[in-house]
């Protein structure tokens, strides 16, 4: 649905986007996170045909979305970080007018009651609340039945019950075979609904594949504090400490643990507040953004 190779994107002399490669394929959600500034949205904008690449190739569709904008547009919905309405008409009059624009619409009350907004209807757009506008947002960018969705930032605003419902309506586009290129700053979001994913950071993917992959590229952590002084066990993992404190960096998770609770059993040795656990995508973000990755 979406190849990027070598994509390079610059405002004047700033190169925001520095070789970037991903696909995505059919009914996959593949989620750029990164870094604010990182180059998301500028990416997300040149696959929706708004940018030309300073060089590399965009393909949607295996068509260019830029100089094939008419072949693609219809085939693809868009959520952007801003909404455009015209304040003034109501919600139905939004969901009329956005109607007669595509090419396939889904019916109007089907669509406001995806994301409970048939009861707002007649409300004026400007009354609606922030995470009813985002909701407005995604209903609009689905009604035309896209074959692939773009969404950037969708939930940013909403409450836990407005995000998990978004989460919900995602899911069931992605069970129907709609392919989603997702932006997103909460790492739950991508733990939750992406396939595959890459971490962006200054212009570049440092990071990407699966969840598991990537949870899985990073090192497994073990802490605990000791109340004394006293010579630890050979472990595969990097060993670092101070005052007492113990952090094992270990690709051994199981094994170097192991060893370890022998140790300390034979040895009578109190392991405080021991926390043994694979990497999050949390770490692996904090990992990205201190360029250790
Ligand atoms: N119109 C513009 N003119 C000049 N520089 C821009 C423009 N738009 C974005 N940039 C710069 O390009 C870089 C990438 O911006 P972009 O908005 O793509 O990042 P992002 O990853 O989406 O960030 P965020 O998470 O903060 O939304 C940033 O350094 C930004 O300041």
């Amino acid at each position: 649905m979406i190849a990027v190779s070598g994509l390079r994107c610059r405002y004047g002399e700033f190169e925001a986007v520095r070789g970037i490669d991903f696909e995505v394929g059919p009914g996959e959600l593949f989620a750029l996170l990164g870094t604010n500034g990182a180059g998301k949205t500028t990416t997300m904008e040149t696959v929706e045909g708004h940018r030309r690449p300073a060089a590399g190739s965009v393909r949607v569709f295996g068509r260019d979305p830029w100089q094939d904008r008419a072949q693609v547009r219809g085939r693809v919905g868009i959520m952007l970080q801003r909404s455009g309405f015209a304040g003034d008409l109501t919600v139905a009059e939004t969901v009329g007018l956005w109607r007669s624009m595509v090419r396939r619409p889904a019916p109007a009350d089907q669509a406001l009651e995806l994301l409970d907004l048939a009861r707002r209807r007649d409300v004026a757009v400007k009354q609606l609340s922030g995470g009813e506008q985002r909701r407005l947002d995604l209903v609009l960018a689905v009604l035309g039945r896209p074959e692939l969705l773009f969404l950037d930032e969708p939930t940013t605003g909403l409450d836990p019950e407005s995000r998990r419902a978004t989460w919900e309506v995602v899911r069931g586009l992605l069970a129907e075979g709609t392919s989603v290129l997702l932006t997103t700053h909460y790492l739950e979001e991508a733990e939750r609904l992406a396939h595959r994913l890459a971490i962006m950071h200054d212009g570049r993917i440092a990071v990407s594949g699966s969840l598991v992959d990537v949870l899985a590229s990073e090192q497994a952590r073990i802490d605990f504090v000791l109340d004394r002084p006293v010579e630890l066990p050979r472990l595969t993992g990097e060993v670092r400490g101070a005052d007492g404190r113990v952090r094992v960096r270990t690709r051994e998770l199981q094994r170097d643990l192991h060893v370890l609770l022998d140790w300390a059993g034979d040895n009578g040795v109190r392991l405080s507040g021991l926390r043994a656990r694979h990497a999050s995508l949390d770490d692996i973000f904090h990992s990205v953004r201190e360029g250790v990755r």
